[in-house]
């Protein structure tokens, strides 16, 4: 059998999703290695007034490439970008695309998707279940076509507690909802959203779930290969240790509790975070494109600190509801309330209010995943393992059990401040710097704090007097009983 990087040697690969966080770490693995790789057709769309062309060429300039242009300052070249919209209809590919792709295609990756908390269901719907059906089309019209890989997420059915590697039947038969909400106008659907979704937390994962569905439904047409990551954050050592490019689910946290604004977090110290490294996702992904492949060509034959913290990093976490409410008053919402007054008072904007408000949105809506924890069988992917030979196993390695996790934490740390923030590593000592004065203006707030309830409170009434006075000596009372306890056992 072909090892991975001869069987993408001379292949063109189609990718949705290719400017993303995932599709950006499987366009570089892909270039890298499998340096023999023939052409990869990346679906673009223009955005934010930048044309495609100019976006592709700013992500080739991207860090996480300086492996790929080292080895091969060429590498470009093998990107050939397809301008596409994937909400229009015919994924608004030209003619003479549809065309190119259909003739050379071998292998489809589909990455795209709204991965939003908080996207209106139609929206969803049109990205992630239209669009998937569209491609799924086209996919059908490519006359060389050995894979289609799609990715969807390990919360597809978050709603049940283990989860087997199946498609399960989806809560909505996808033809019937999209008919259905064709004719509804956007405040209808908002309304009726929380019914249809159900026991899952939001449209992304409702939307997933209705994806798998549509692509299980062309498995007798193509060869397809599902990938289900649970929460996906910086890589593990490819290209290099904790590159990352984004705020979503952990790095937002650790960004956030880095800078000193995030003090309290509601999850359950029990479940297990199940964060993935980016770079073992890709790697599995190429393997499964290759598996999926390779079983289909057989069919004919047999088949570190931030810098300017807000305030010093301790976030805490719990899973009580009352206690986070109290914590989100006394740690976040009182500092920055405090915090925009002066910036008022000096003249300034306030800005801090509005920075925790929607803290409070993102985080919130990670408290679904953060408070309990599911148990997802694995044997197709352990099969899979043994299917590679030990040079591809080292080469494409996804197997998380050589993962040290406190490293890999710390480089993901470092990953949010040096790629995702763009903070310079020199002005550490500075940062440090910084949190020394914050922790210094903490002890004095603190200090006046005490005196100013002393003064209020306390030295105002007899009888709060006797109770601080008879607190204080009980105080001293245990102190000198450890002392003495300590004495006799020395
Ligand atoms: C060992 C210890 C481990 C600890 C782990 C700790 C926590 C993990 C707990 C839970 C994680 C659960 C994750 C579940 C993953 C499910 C896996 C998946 O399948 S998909 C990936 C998950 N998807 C997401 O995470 C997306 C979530 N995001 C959203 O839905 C939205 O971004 C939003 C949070 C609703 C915010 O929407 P809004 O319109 O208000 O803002 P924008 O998105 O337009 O962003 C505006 C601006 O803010 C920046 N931003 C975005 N998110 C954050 C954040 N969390 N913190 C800080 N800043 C954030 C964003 O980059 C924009 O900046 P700019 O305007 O400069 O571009
Ligand atoms: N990140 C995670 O933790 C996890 C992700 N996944 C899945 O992995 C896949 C990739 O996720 P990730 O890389 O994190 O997501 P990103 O949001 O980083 O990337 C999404 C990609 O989809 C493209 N896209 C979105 N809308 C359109 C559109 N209308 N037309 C064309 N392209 C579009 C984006 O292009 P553009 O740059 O133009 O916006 C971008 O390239 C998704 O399918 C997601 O469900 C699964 C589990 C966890």
């Amino acid at each position: 059998m072909a090892s991975i990087p001869e069987y993408y040697a001379g292949k063109s690969v189609l990718i949705t999703g290719a400017t993303g966080f995932m599709g950006k770490v499987l366009v570089e693995k892909l270039l890298r290695s499998c340096p023999e790789v023939k052409a990869l057709y990346i679906l673009v769309r223009p955005k934010a007034g930048q044309s495609m062309k100019q976006r592709v060429s700013d992500m080739m300039k991207c860090k996480l490439f300086d492996r790929v242009r080292e080895d091969n300052p060429d590498f470009h070249q093998k990107i050939i970008p397809i301008s596409s919209e994937l909400t229009q209809p015919g994924l608004s590919i030209s003619s003479e695309d549809v065309a190119k792709l259909t003739a050379c295609i071998n292998i489809v990756f589909h990455c795209a998707a709204t991965i939003r908390f908080d996207e209106p269901l139609k929206h969803a719907l049109q990205l992630n279940v239209i669009a998937t059906q569209q491609l799924l089309s086209l996919a059908q019209q490519m006359h060389h076509l050995e894979a289609f890989i799609h990715i969807s997420t390990a919360y597809a059915n978050c709603n049940r507690k283990h989860i087997d590697e199946v498609i399960y039947l989806p809560p909505v038969e996808p033809k019937k909802l999209i008919e259905s909400l064709e004719w509804m106008d956007d405040g209808i659907v908002r309304d009726i959203t929380p019914r249809l979704i159900g026991d899952r937390p939001n449209t992304y994962t409702y939307t997933k779930a209705l994806a798998e569905y549509v692509v299980q439904q062309e498995q007798d047409k193509l060869s397809i290969g599902i990938i289900r990551p649970s929460i996906v954050g910086a890589s593990w050592q490819e290209p290099f240790p904790g590159w990352i490019d984004n705020f979503n689910g952990p790095s937002g946290v650790f960004i956030a509790a880095g800078k000193g604004i995030l003090r309290t977090m509601r999850a359950s110290n029990d479940a297990v975070a199940d964060l993935i490294p980016v770079d073992v996702v890709i790697n599995l992904t190429l393997a499964a494109g290759w598996y999926t492949a390779i079983y289909y060509l057989l069919i004919p034959t047999f088949l570190n600190p931030l810098e300017q913290a807000f305030r010093r990093p301790n976030a805490n976490i719990t899973s009580n509801y009352l206690i986070n409410q109290y914590w989100i008053l006394v740690s976040h919402k009182f500092p920055a309330f405090i915090y925009d007054l002066f910036l008022r008072l000096s003249g300034q904007k306030p800005q801090m209010m509005r920075i925790f408000n929607r803290l409070h949105k993102a985080i919130s809506l990670l408290e679904y995943f953060s408070s309990q924890d599911w148990e997802w069988n694995s044997d197709n992917m352990n099969m899979l393992m043994g299917q590679l030979t030990p040079k591809d196993r080292k080469m494409f390695n996804f197997d998380v059990r050589q993962l040290n996790w406190p490293e890999y934490i710390e480089n993901y740390c470092i990953g949010t401040k040096k790629y995702v923030l763009n903070e310079d590593m020199s002005d550490i000592p500075a940062a440090r710097q910084h949190l020394r004065k914050l922790r210094n203006i903490r002890y004095t707030f603190n200090t006046l704090l005490v005196v100013f309830i002393w003064r209020v409170f306390i030295a105002r009434s007899q009888m709060a007097r006797n109770i601080w006075y008879f607190v204080v000596s009980l105080c001293f009372k245990f102190l000198s009983y450890f002392r003495a306890s300590s004495t006799l056992t020395n």
